[in-house]
């Protein structure tokens, strides 16, 4: 009897070891990952055929249910440039009754905020570019003339207690002018926070970032804000999302926004794939040990329902690996 206490005590000494041996390397890796989904809308955003509300409201619902946290659910921009979502009022309005998440909306302009805030938004997002010629094919109008826009956003959700969310776009290149300076994304990173934005998602629009160049953009924008109050929003046009993301958190980050099977675009950045898939992302966290509270299998089934509704195949390698091995699967 004593004998197999002893050999127990020692396994479990072991075992100790070894985990504290691994997080002598992940030490600066946070322990729990907001995970801000962005498909019913960076990823609904992009595509060709219009998908009925119906189908965008039963997305949502289904998200919600993994136990994401926050779930972007439209945009109120100018149905002229972004038709995909001139349905913003039905969506907004039909998610009211659904609890469990909140439901940021984006607002280019007062017209925007004032439709959302109608419809019932409790959360809005602002989005700023950190290259002048992105700003002018996204938004018409330059950077200086956004952030004079967003104040006003700002100072108007200000009065109605409404939290904003502040996106920067182009943060390491631009489907125009190429690199951008880091020192211009910390520049508009400091504007949106000194405006009053309660978090800033730094935005790798066209997926051409690697950590050799995601890491100095990081280190310019916490010079300037909090690092408490960034997150990060990586395409993955180059399969360079999750590498990026891991070098995020170990300088500290805790907010990564993605999307449900990858889907997603920006109409203005040809070219430009879609977000890092949220299955993909909660597969490498679960695999560090990393808290997000969100259940991989409910968002490969909201995955597969949107999939089969635009007729193809998911943009997550781990939500096609796992619906292939059932063992690997038994295993979540
Ligand atoms: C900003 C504007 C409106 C300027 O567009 P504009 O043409 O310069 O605006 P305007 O003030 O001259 O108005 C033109 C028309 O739009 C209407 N209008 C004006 N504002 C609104 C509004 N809010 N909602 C509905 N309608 C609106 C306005 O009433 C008028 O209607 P008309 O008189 O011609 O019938 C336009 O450029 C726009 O809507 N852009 C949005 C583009 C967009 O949504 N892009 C994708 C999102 S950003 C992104 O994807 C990046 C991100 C966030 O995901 C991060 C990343 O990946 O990097």
């Amino acid at each position: 009897m004593l004998y197999v206490c002893q050999i127990i005590i020692i396994a479990l000494i072991v075992m100790i070891m070894a985990r504290l041996g691994t997080n002598k390397f992940l030490k600066t890796i946070p322990r729990y990952v907001k995970i801000v989904e962005v498909g019913p809308r960076d990823g609904l955003q992009n595509e060709k055929e219009i998908v009925p509300p119906s189908v965008k409201i039963e997305l949502i619902k289904m998200l919600v249910s993994s136990g994401l946290p926050v779930v972007e659910a439209t945009s109120f921009v100018s149905p002229k440039w972004v038709p995909q979502l001139a349905d913003a009022k039905d969506v907004l309005e039909a998610i009211q009754c659904v609890e469990g998440a909140r439901f940021p909306v984006l607002t280019p302009n007062l017209k925007g905020f004032e439709a959302a805030v109608a419809a019932g938004a409790k959360e809005v997002a602002i989005f700023a570019a950190a290259s002048e010629s992105f700003s002018k094919s996204n938004i018409n109008c330059s950077i200086e003339d956004s952030l004079a826009r967003y104040r006003d956003v700002a100072l108007a959700a200000k009065k109605l207690s409404i939290p904003v969310r502040g996106y920067i776009s182009c943060v390491v290149g631009c489907p125009i002018e190429g690199a951008i300076a880091p020192s211009k994304v910390a520049y508009v990173a400091k504007e949106l926070f000194d405006m009053g934005c309660f978090e800033i998602s730094l935005g790798d629009t066209i997926g051409v970032g690697t950590p050799g160049t995601v890491i100095p953009m990081l280190a310019a924008v916490i010079d300037v804000v909090p690092l408490e109050k960034l997150a990060v929003h990586f395409h993955d046009t180059y399969g360079q999302a999750l590498s990026n993301i891991l070098a995020s958190l170990q300088m500290g980050i805790s907010i990564v926004d993605s999307s449900v099977s990858g889907l997603g675009g920006c109409p203005y950045a040809k070219g430009a794939s879609g977000n890092v898939a949220t299955e993909d992302v909660v597969y490498m966290l679960n695999g560090l040990r990393v808290e997000t509270n969100v259940d991989l299998r409910k968002v490969m089934l909201a995955g597969d329902f949107i999939c089969k509704h635009l007729g193809r195949s998911s943009g997550s390698k781990t939500a096609i690996a796992l619906s292939r091995t059932t063992a690997h699967a038994s295993k979540l």
